[in-house]
């Protein structure tokens, strides 16, 4: 596969958008009054029904979560050592993380991926292998990876997902696990916003002030030595990205391809949504944004993108969860969109014009 040809997204249907919005304007509730629910249900009509006469039918939703190892760890930018992303593969594996708690009580499936983990995980534990490698190179001295990596990542994701696509399945969540990746993060939306990193740095999983200040001349450094490879979307996700987060875009540029729904969730899958949005402007009509994370720049990004989230919850978490919990809004919108009455219907006098 060449990577162009995930570039090129189906935009949503809009002829459909005045009948539907008028469907939702015609339910028996004041104008606008089931606020963000409104827009929602609009954007996952568009994208699951074909007229404004069918229902949104979601399938069993999907949650993938993408591992991987940064070089950049190294240097001292998280609470963490390295070693603790593969621990915590082992753990989601073997149910014991937030994720895996979320996914049970809301009805997601998961899986998880190894996208290149400092250590392979036990062959007992139920993780897809996609590795790229052990770890990506610190990208304040050298590129993340090679242009070559970076396309067997979108071939490994790509095919993937659309297995998961042929079963049937038409709601996804992308989540990530990988020490050090709100480095990458950052640095990702730095090159691709020219905000300096200070705008850009948060705390990760709580670092302190001295640390962060630590990201942000890191961050700088790498700017300064990619700049001539940060001018396209491919060159900043090669340059600073990493394998976790490649799989992630291409993951998210497959869905939208398909005309399916992705729920986006934190600071890091979002960076992952900017690439894939940069890549394919349409691909953005697929995505929900599911939270505002407590990291510090998170709102930026969701601004920068124009988009507007639906939860703010100060989770600062990743692995999906602020995705995870975003499922019930989008079944309430699906069940007012679907099931409730028209002013018509109810014989309740129409009170909106
Ligand atoms: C035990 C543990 C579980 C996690 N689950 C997600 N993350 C989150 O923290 C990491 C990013 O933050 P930073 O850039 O500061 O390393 C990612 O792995 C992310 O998924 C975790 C981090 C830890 C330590
Ligand atoms: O917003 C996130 O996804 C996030 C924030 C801090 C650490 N890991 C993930």
């Amino acid at each position: 596969m060449t990577l162009n040809t995930l570039f090129d997204i189906p935009p949503l249907n809009t002829k459909l958008k005045s009948a539907c919005q008028a469907l939702i304007d015609n339910k028996t509730k004041p104008l606008g009054a089931l606020g963000l629910l409104e827009p929602l249900a609009l954007q996952l009509a568009l994208i699951l029904t074909r007229s404004e006469n069918h229902k949104i039918e979601l399938g069993i939703p999907q949650l993938v979560i993408f591992a991987g190892d940064h070089g950049i760890a190294a240097e001292g930018v998280s609470i963490a050592p390295s070693e603790v992303t593969g621990q915590m593969v082992a753990n989601f594996s073997n149910g014991g993380a937030a994720i895996n708690a979320l996914c049970q009580t809301l009805g997601w499936q998961l899986s998880v991926v190894d996208c290149g983990i400092l250590v392979k995980p036990e062959l007992d534990l139920n993780v897809i292998s996609q590795r790229l490698g052990t770890s990506t190179n610190a990208f304040h001295r050298k590129p993340a990876m090679e242009r070559a990596t970076l396309e067997r990542g979108f071939d490994l994701a790509n095919a993937l997902i659309n297995n998961m696509l042929e079963k049937g399945t038409n709601i996804f969540a992308f989540g990530e696990m990988g020490i050090g990746n709100t480095t990458s993060a950052s640095a990702i939306f730095s090159a691709i916003s020219l905000l300096s990193p200070k705008e850009t740095v948060g705390k990760g999983t709580g670092v302190s002030d001295e640390i962060v200040m630590k990201k942000q001349a890191l961050i700088a450094d790498a700017l300064s030595l990619h700049h001539k490879q940060l001018d396209t979307p491919i060159g900043v996700l090669q340059h600073l990205g990493g394998y976790e987060i490649v799989q992630m875009v291409a993951s998210m540029l497959t869905v939208a391809k398909a005309q399916k729904v992705i729920v986006v969730d934190g600071f890091i899958a979002t960076a992952a949504a900017l690439i894939a949005t940069q890549l394919a402007p349409n691909a953005k009509d697929y995505m929900v944004f599911a939270h505002c994370s407590g990291e510090q720049g998170h709102q930026k990004m969701l601004e920068y993108l124009e988009v507007t989230p639906l939860l703010n919850l100060g989770l600062r978490l990743g692995e999906g969860t602020g995705a995870a919990l975003a499922l019930p809004l989008l079944q309430s919108a699906a069940a007012f969109y679907n099931d409730m009455a028209s002013f018509t219907d109810a014989n309740v006098t129409e009170v909106n014009g």
